[in-house]
């Protein structure tokens, strides 16, 4: 079941998988680099070979013998007896509560992780589909908010304010010469769940799963990070097992002192690694990225990657009702959620319209948080929404007022597009999405983008239910296609992130631009994704590709993020293609570059054949 049917995107990607293997040279370890012996590589999840794989001459020279079975098992019989057991296992929970189910599936994928890190990343690139789900989003929610329970073996590093003058010292207790991928973030924000202290650490593990799945990053050059700053969740505080500082966050200039000490130290070791910022609260995801976005190769995927990934989503709609893109600038949207990430697609769509119409028009957009639309009128506005507020004559022409309530906001507006990034799970109720039927585009799109599930603004069969059967749906975290009767069926689009921000962390790494500019995030999402899709797909409701095909679509995103830099002269080079070759490389060589420096999962040798 789980050996991939040859269709359009596994081609793809076992072409690029043979490029890959001819590239994984570069990780492969050398026989003179494994100093160890006998029961360390057995414990080393990055060189064993689920034990029983270790030919004979790996046995005798590595002082192996009988410390294993006798036989040896192939790697194809290890991946096949790997995915039975997670296929009995399927089986055997059938019917207990989703939440059970997800998490086990979740601990015998980590148990493989912990114990053989090749094997692991194998069957996550060959079954990302269906391991997506319980390695990252929804599942990784789940385990955030279980993780003092579940924690077993450190994975990544563990910075505290404890550590306040420690933390250059510190960095340099991490095994890797060479880091360069990482994935940082603080717990302040975890998906729609709010403040789970250092109990995040899973966030920023399941990123970098997708890194290596998706990016092909070798699996010894990512780095998760947690900085534990304390906590405001009474709950965690009040656990006795909580494994994080039981303290109140830091605020303020003790706050900032400590990103700061822990940035300068990650960029003094490893000046070259990429470094994403994750779920951050709103109130340190903007002013951090500020900070350091103009002195280090950093993103904010909540803000950035999430805007590409809509702004795709919404050029796609366009494309969706017959329409020409330009006819971006006259949509109206209704965005539901004014933190990182909703702020995020405005600033990116604002740019989009300013391009397309080549004037300062201001695209259709009502935005609204907690309390409401945002008006001119609203008293208190953080700085970085006031932009978007609507001028409140406009408001008041269309018979509503500063806080309207969505349901007023969708009556009258009739938009052709809602899109909600609030965390509130069910605010598009049935009296929402109903009126949705009264949009003025035939095509109306609802895109329920709060992650995980519970937290999705709607269910895709609520919104199609509801909102009617001709509508374009995408949500954050993967629901089911919803079956409309008559052979008919309502598509799914997952508009989460993950489609961007492997290819902005691989493209910059492989332009080796300093910093992650504008252009090459809108490269990414304009480029490429937004144009993926054929006529025929689109018209399908379909705007983004199957997540199947997710090392071949990260391969087009990086190289797109890498002539984006090439073009604005900032990209340096890597390794041995300096900014010269990078520059004479046609779209489809810097494709083959990219996918080509993909790391890809097989045994090598460990030892010389004589
Ligand atoms: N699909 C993706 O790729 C993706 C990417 C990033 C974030 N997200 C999701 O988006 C959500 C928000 O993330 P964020 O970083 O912007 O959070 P945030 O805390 O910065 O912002 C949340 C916003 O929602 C508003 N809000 C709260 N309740 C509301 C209500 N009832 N009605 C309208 N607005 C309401 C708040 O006022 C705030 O403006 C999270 O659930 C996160 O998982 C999804
Ligand atoms: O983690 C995800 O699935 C997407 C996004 O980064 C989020 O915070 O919800
Ligand atoms: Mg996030």
């Amino acid at each position: 079941m789980w050996r991939r049917s040859v269709s359009r995107s596994a081609l793809t990607l076992r072409q690029s998988r043979r490029l890959s293997i001819c590239a994984s040279t570069t990780p492969i370890p050398a026989p003179s680099i494994i100093h160890k012996r006998g029961a360390d590589i057995l414990h080393d999840p990055w060189f064993n070979k689920q034990d029983t794989g270790f030919p004979m001459t790996e046995r005798d020279r590595l002082g192996l013998r009988g410390l294993l079975p006798p036989r040896v098992i192939s790697f194809d019989q290890q991946y096949d007896r790997f995915m039975e057991s997670y296929h009995s296992l399927e089986h055997n929970t059938k019917g207990q509560p989703l939440s059970v189910v997800s998490l086990a599936k979740w601990r015998i994928l980590n148990r493989l992780h912990d114990r053989n890190e090749t094997l692991y990343y194998r069957v996550l690139i060959d079954n990302i589909k269906d391991f997506a789900p319980i390695i990252y989003t929804p599942t990784v929610g789940l385990v955030c908010q279980n993780y003092s329970g579940l924690f077993r073996r450190p994975r990544g590093m563990y910075f505290s304010a404890k550590d306040k003058g420690e933390m250059m010292s510190m960095i340099y207790n991490w095994p890797a010469k060479q880091v360069d991928m990482i994935v940082l973030t603080d717990g302040s924000r975890i998906l729609g769940l709010g403040d789970l202290g250092v109990q995040g650490m899973a966030i920023p593990i399941g990123k970098l799963d997708m890194y290596v799945a998706a990016a092909g990053i070798n699996p010894q050059r990512i780095l998760p990070i947690m900085l534990d700053v304390g906590t405001n969740n009474q709950q965690l505080l009040d656990n006795p097992l909580y494994i994080g500082l039981r303290q109140p966050r830091l605020e303020g200039e003790e706050y900032i002192a400590v990103v700061d000490e822990l940035m300068e130290a990650l960029h003094a070791r490893w000046p070259k690694a990429i470094v994403q910022f994750e779920d951050f609260q709103f109130k340190w995801a903007f002013e951090t990225l500020e900070r350091y976005r103009k002195k280090i190769c950093m993103f904010n995927d909540d803000i950035q990657g999430t805007a590409g990934v809509a702004l795709a989503g919404l050029l796609g709609t366009v494309r969706a009702q017959g329409r020409p893109l330009s006819d971006f600038a006259n949509q109206k949207i209704v965005v539901v959620g004014a933190g990182s990430a909703g702020l995020g697609v405005l600033n990116m769509a604002y740019q989009a319209v300013a391009r397309m119409t080549g004037t300062n028009a201001k695209p259709q957009f009502f935005l609204l948080d907690k309390d409401g639309l945002i008006t001119t009128e609203r008293v208190g506005i953080d700085s970085a929404a006031a932009p978007f507020s609507k001028p409140i004559e406009e408001v008041k022409s269309l018979g509503l007022h500063e806080g309207s309530d969505l349901l007023e906001v969708v009556t009258k507006v009739k938009p052709h597009v809602l899109l909600g990034l609030s965390g509130v799970g069910g605010v598009f109720n049935e009296h929402v999405l109903k009126a949705m039927r009264n949009s003025d585009s035939p095509k109306p799109a609802i895109f329920a983008m709060s992650n995980p599930t519970l937290n999705a603004e709607c269910t895709a069969a609520d919104a199609f239910k509801h909102a009617g059967e001709n509508i374009v749906f995408g949500s954050g975290s993967p629901f089911e296609h919803v079956d409309l009767g008559n052979g008919k069926v309502g598509h799914v689009n997952q508009a989460n992130n993950m489609y961007l921000f492997p290819g902005i962390g691989l493209g910059s790494l492989l332009s080796g631009a300093h910093i992650i500019s504008d252009g090459m995030l809108q490269a990414a999402s304009e480029w490429f994704l937004a144009s993926y899709m054929t006529e025929e797909e689109i018209q399908m409701g379909r705007l983004y590709p199957s997540i199947d095909s997710i090392r071949h679509i990260t391969a087009e995103v990086g190289a797109a993020v890498v002539r984006a830099a090439v073009a604005e002269e900032l990209a340096e080079g890597h390794g041995e293609v300096g900014p010269k070759e990078l520059e004479h490389m046609s779209k489809e060589e810097t494709v083959e570059y990219v996918t080509s420096n993909m790391w890809f999962p097989i045994y090598s040798p460990l030892v010389h054949e004589k």
